[in-house]
């Protein structure tokens, strides 16, 4: 018999919470525990001239793009009880260590775990349940691919990469790792998918750095003073997981001489500018904060080797399409064929693969375990909910996994609305309740959404009521409930959203309230639990029957078994378990029926606030 939901929580979360105690209680000079609750209503207004909050001052050397300090110059009253600590996360402490480049001076990423987190480290990488992966079907498409490898070993990564890698307590490679690290160090163009959680930052990131660091020496052009010319270009949708690209990446490349800065928007430019300024090899961007770059003549990409585009069916939907299209073909950058292209996500639909082709050039496809597929570690619920019971509802959640959570801590819990209005009233409501919930919406400053996910991360607030700003590649490690308050409209959207818990071989659980206003996502709802060996509730099958003709962003309805639509150029050939026989399997029909316009979009006042 299942055990219940809070059980299962409960079960994540002892796994999770204890860590998550951990990260938040580790450093002494963290904020204090919890944040001041301040309304949505009463945000962004000046601190009163009473309250002291200590300026971030920048005490480092004059540096890298770690050391970004006193970006904010005006701290909002939100900040109260966080301003003080001086290394709640990196980004913004004072750390030591590195090495001296110049009169530039590298910050050592991995400073505070060694000192402070040894532990929390350590239990999060050979934590990972390779087991769970072991068994994933792996299918390639294209001409002539390079075998996968077994280890980091096998790779000729360099050796200050192989000794972060081993810094970062990676013991083995992921299967998403395993194959398109060899594709892309053989200099071929790559689309990969795999399901969420699985990896895939490093599977681009490490080729990239790789090469340039065995590269020859570039000599840049010396076109403008002030121009940069980066070799790699990783493009993001969201801010926040630019950052976290550019925090990975740092990592990876620590000592290897390879330089990596990160733009985004709703930060200060100049700041971004001055870290350009001191030298880019890899520039991590959101589209938007790069084309102003681009029209500044700040940034040229004709050194351009790499291109890779995380998230890449988002970042070429109808929402980033025109700038991504400007960005890649109507700048300075050198065609398909003449550098190398990346594509990874966890979903791929047909026509946004049609749409990738355009960017390639006789790429390889990729694909690790079903294209769009969710992850079995994720223990799926739907429930059916009225609209009006869904706050109680919720909250009889939130209790019972209080109730069995570790020492009554609350679980780090993930709540996904489909607009900002009702993420502010959602916080305020959790609030006024007395469950400490902080947001991360469009409408919330940058410095209010970074705010939000620290104090998320650390466990200061367990409770983040989010919209789909939020949905995709955020690798929050303790996560373990996901709440789907609202169901979006699209099938990948809830993939990517529930792929916030069960990461990196963890379980996690995800929770959707589903209703009439949902019945568009039955089918396919339906049909990815099942696929994923999960309990599909009878009223939810009934749903699903006769929801069948119905349309709705499904992408999936026409899908047909395990192998259903992959490549869409039509071919296929794939090994099990991700061994080398490679063999044709031909295509098992199926495909995205009835993809169609409308993805990504939203009514009015439905908007899901991506960069
Ligand atoms: N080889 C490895 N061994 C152990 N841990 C790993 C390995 N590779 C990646 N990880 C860890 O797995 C977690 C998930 O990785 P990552 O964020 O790259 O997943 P992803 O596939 O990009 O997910 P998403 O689709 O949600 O963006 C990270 O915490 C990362 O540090």
């Amino acid at each position: 018999m299942r055990t219940s939901w809070a059980d299962l929580a409960a079960n994540s979360a002892t796994d999770n919470a204890s860590s998550a105690n951990n990260a938040a209680t580790s450093n002494a000079s963290d904020p204090p525990s919890r944040m001041a609750y301040v309304p949505p209503h009463l945000r962004n207004r000046p601190l009163p001239s009473t309250e002291s909050v200590a300026p971030r001052t920048y005490s480092g050397p004059a540096s890298g793009s770690g050391a970004v300090i006193g970006k904010w110059s005006t701290p909002r009253n939100e900040y109260r009880s966080g301003t003080g600590g001086s290394s709640h996360t990196s980004g913004w402490g004072n750390k030591s260590g590195g090495w001296d480049r110049g009169r530039d001076y590298e910050v050592n990423p991995f400073a505070n775990q060694d000192d402070t987190e040894p532990k929390f480290t350590e239990q999060e990488n050979t934590g990972i349940n390779f087991d769970a992966y072991e068994d994933i079907p792996v299918e390639t498409t294209g001409e002539n691919v390079p075998p996968p490898v077994n280890t980091f070993a096998e790779i000729d990564l360099g050796e200050a990469l192989n000794q972060n890698i081993r810094r970062c307590k990676y013991v083995r490679p992921t299967p998403v790792q395993r194959h398109a690290i060899p594709i892309s160090l053989g200099e071929r163009d790559l689309m990969a998918c795999a399901q969420t959680g699985s990896g895939k930052t490093a599977a681009f990131c490490f080729p990239i750095i790789s090469g340039i660091m065995k590269g020859q020496p570039v000599e840049r052009p010396h076109r403008g003073v002030r121009t940069v010319y980066p070799l790699a270009l990783v493009l993001s949708p969201t801010r926040e997981l630019s950052m976290q690209i550019h925090e990975e990446a740092k990592k990876f490349s620590y000592q290897t001489g390879v330089r990596v800065v990160v733009a985004y928007g709703g930060a200060p430019i100049n700041q971004q500018l001055r870290d350009l300024e001191r030298g880019v090899d890899i520039l991590v961007a959101t589209p938007g904060r790069l084309v102003d770059l681009l029209e500044r003549a700040r940034v040229s990409l004709q050194m351009i080797r790499y291109l890779a585009l995380d998230e890449a069916d988002r970042m070429l939907d109808m929402g980033f399409e025109p700038q991504i299209r400007k960005i890649v073909e109507q700048m300075d950058m050198p065609p398909p064929g003449a550098r190398q292209t990346m594509l990874f996500s966890a979903t791929f639909p047909r026509e946004i693969q049609r749409l990738a082709s355009d960017f390639l050039s006789n790429y390889i496809f990729l694909a690790v375990g079903r294209v769009g597929s969710s992850t079995d570690l994720i223990d799926q619920r739907v429930e059916y909910v009225l609209e009006s019971d869904k706050r109680s509802h919720l909250m009889d959640l939130l209790h019972a996994q209080r109730a069995n959570g570790v020492q009554g801590k609350q679980a780090l819990t993930l709540v996904f609305v489909e607009t900002k209005k009702g993420a502010d009233a959602l916080e305020h409501w959790l609030c006024l309740n007395g469950f400490p919930a902080t947001s991360i919406h469009g409408d919330r400053t940058q410095q209010e959404r970074e705010f939000a996910l620290r104090s998320f991360k650390s466990g200061n607030t367990p409770i983040l009521v989010a919209t789909d700003v939020a949905a995709r590649g955020l690798d929050i490690p303790h996560v373990a409930h996901v709440v789907n308050f609202d169901l979006p409209n699209d099938i990948d959207d809830y993939v990517h959203r529930i792929g916030r818990t069960g990461r990196a071989g963890k379980k996690g659980l995800a929770t959707a309230f589903f209703n009439d206003n949902n019945t568009n996502m039955a089918r396919a709802l339906a049909d990815l639990m099942q696929e994923a060996n999960q309990e599909v509730p009878a009223w939810l099958s009934r749903y699903a029957a006769r929801s069948s003709f119905g349309g709705g962003r499904n992408r999936r309805s026409g899908g047909g078994g395990r192998f259903g639509s992959r490549d869409f150029r039509g071919e296929g050939s794939f090994s099990r378990g991700g061994g080398s026989d490679y063999h044709s399997a031909g295509n098992s029909g199926g495909g995205y029926g009835a993809y169609g316009a409308g993805y990504g979009g939203g009514g009015p006042g439905v908007t899901s606030a991506w960069d």
